[in-house]
């Protein structure tokens, strides 16, 4: 009899090359996803070195940071130039390197084209029981999948390229147990942050979390994929989720998944990864879904959350000093004060999109709100940015577009847009946001921006209204 054993441990066993002295590990890396912003110096070291990337057919580039939102080829279908001259590199240096290296490349023009997070799962790229490693931070979302997944730094994306391994210390496991049914109007972005909030945005450090518990089982791969996604907001390595029944019906038929008998035989390999029952994790935190309000956030880190019912805390509130410091910084910088209720706060941007709330039943939940209203007269410019292209061609084929574009939303191509200010979709200096993304970071969505990371239904809410809402007072 083995010891019982949680998920993540099943995970890295079967993935250990060689076991160090010092603890660490070589971990084998089944699946490497690559994107224009944290390749370039890696592929430039192969370059020098002489080196080819040693397992082309396990890695998948596609770019979605740089890239504009905004019409990308022209009426006879020709690509169309990039106006900044920096994200025209990084793309240019992207295809010049998968060709090079015979790496397997989304076009940016390609309807399965997207945020590489939306990407690898939709693509059957991303599978339960697979170590999943890319140079961004948000790579935790393919846990949702039931997958080990991580971001690492350039260096390692050089050294996964070359190697396909990593050298990796083992993590700690948290158990986030929720039991119970969301309340209406409560959608699993609130749940998330309402999650950091009690963790804080370092109480995950060293530790990979597993999200057990009715609430979770009963989540849609959508829902499971933007609360894995967070993981990182709370410091955490990677957040997983074990692969059941929604998972395989999600996966089944994807492009790159298994086919056939194969199918069949990964499905039986994947219904063992489960936590074994008496498997011990290293810490745990426990809430029930019937306690979670629609949840806002109020400063410049996704700890900083409050119910939508709730007021601006005042700084003095916070038991720790340098807590205290950070939220009255954060106060000024959001131009926010103490006491006032979040429901009388006014927003003039708003963005649905990012790789944590664009897909499908995002777009679904925020169209849903938007249907048959206008975003209010304080609205400067509201973007609804699909996380796809296939998500898209899916939300126009349910007249999702046109419900947004009617109210006055803007319907773009995929990517990561305002989500961060890397291409030209900005929030300008002390204006204010209401986004589906996941950091709500000093200047994240554009120099002395102000941003409150809401849910898809939320941000709706906040459009029509022109101010933070609640989506309850909205629902039909
Ligand atoms: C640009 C990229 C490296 C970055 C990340 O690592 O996460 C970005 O995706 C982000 O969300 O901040
Ligand atoms: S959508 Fe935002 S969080 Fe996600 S990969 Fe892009 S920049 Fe990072």
């Amino acid at each position: 009899m083995t010891a019982p054993r949680t998920l993540y441990q099943k995970i890295w066993d079967a993935h250990v090359v060689e076991q160090r002295p010092d603890g660490t590990a070589l971990i084998y890396i089944d699946r490497h996803l690559v994107h224009e912003v944290t390749s370039p110096q890696a592929f430039e070291g192969l370059r020098v070195a002489g080196r080819r990337v040693r397992r082309p057919d396990l890695t998948l580039a596609v770019a979605d940071h740089n890239l504009p939102t905004t019409a990308r080829v022209d009426a006879a279908g020709r690509r169309l130039p990039i106006a900044d001259p920096a994200s025209a590199g990084q793309l240019s240096a992207l295809e010049a390197n998968v060709a090079e290296f015979a790496v397997p490349y989304i076009e940016a023009t390609a309807a399965e084209q997207g945020i590489v997070h939306v990407v690898g799962p939709e693509q059957g790229f991303t599978l339960p029981g697979t170590t999943v490693v890319c140079g961004d931070s948000h790579t935790a979302a393919h846990g949702a999948m039931g997958a080990l997944a991580f971001g690492i730094g350039t260096s390692e994306v050089e050294h996964v390229l070359a190697t396909q391994t990593l050298l990796l210390k083992p993590s700690k496991t948290m158990e986030i147990r929720v039991e119970g049914t969301l309340g209406f109007g409560v959608s699993p972005k609130d749940l998330i942050l309402a999650i950091i909030g009690r963790l804080g945005a370092a109480g995950g450090t060293g530790y990979v979390l597993e999200y057990r518990g009715s609430t979770f089982r009963d989540m849609s791969i959508e829902g499971r994929l933007t609360v894995a996604n967070m993981s990182i907001e709370a410091g955490a390595r990677s957040g997983l989720f074990a692969p059941d029944e929604k998972t395989f019906a999600y996966l089944e038929g994807r492009r790159l998944a298994p086919q056939g008998a194969a199918w069949a035989e990964a499905v039986e390999r994947w219904k063992a990864l489960a936590t074994d029952e008496g498997a011990r994790f290293d810490a745990s935190l426990s809430m029930n879904a019937a306690d979670i309000a629609p949840t806002v956030t109020w400063g410049t880190s996704p700890e900083d959350v409050a119910p939508i019912t709730g007021r601006i805390p005042d700084p003095e509130s916070f038991a720790d000093p340098a807590k205290q410091a950070a939220a009255r910084k954060s106060l000024e910088y959001m131009g926010l004060t103490a006491g006032d209720a979040l429901q009388d706060v006014t927003v003039e941007h708003i963005f649905i999109g990012s790789c944590t709330n664009s897909r499908i039943e995002d777009l679904r939940q925020a169209a849903e709100i938007v249907r048959g209203r206008k975003i209010d007269r304080r609205i400067k410019q509201a973007l609804v940015v699909p996380g796809s292209g296939l998500v898209k061609r899916q939300a126009e084929a349910e007249g999702l577009d046109r419900i947004f574009t009617e109210a006055g939303f803007e319907w773009r191509e995929p990517g990561c847009s305002m989500c961060l200010a890397m291409n030209p979709d900005k929030v300008p200096p002390r204006e204010r946001c209401a986004s589906t993304s996941n950091r709500n970071f000093v200047g994240r969505q554009g120099p002395g921006a102000r941003t409150h990371l809401v849910s898809p239904a939320m941000a709706a809410a906040a459009a029509v209204t022109g101010r933070l809402a609640d989506v309850r007072e909205l629902v039909r």
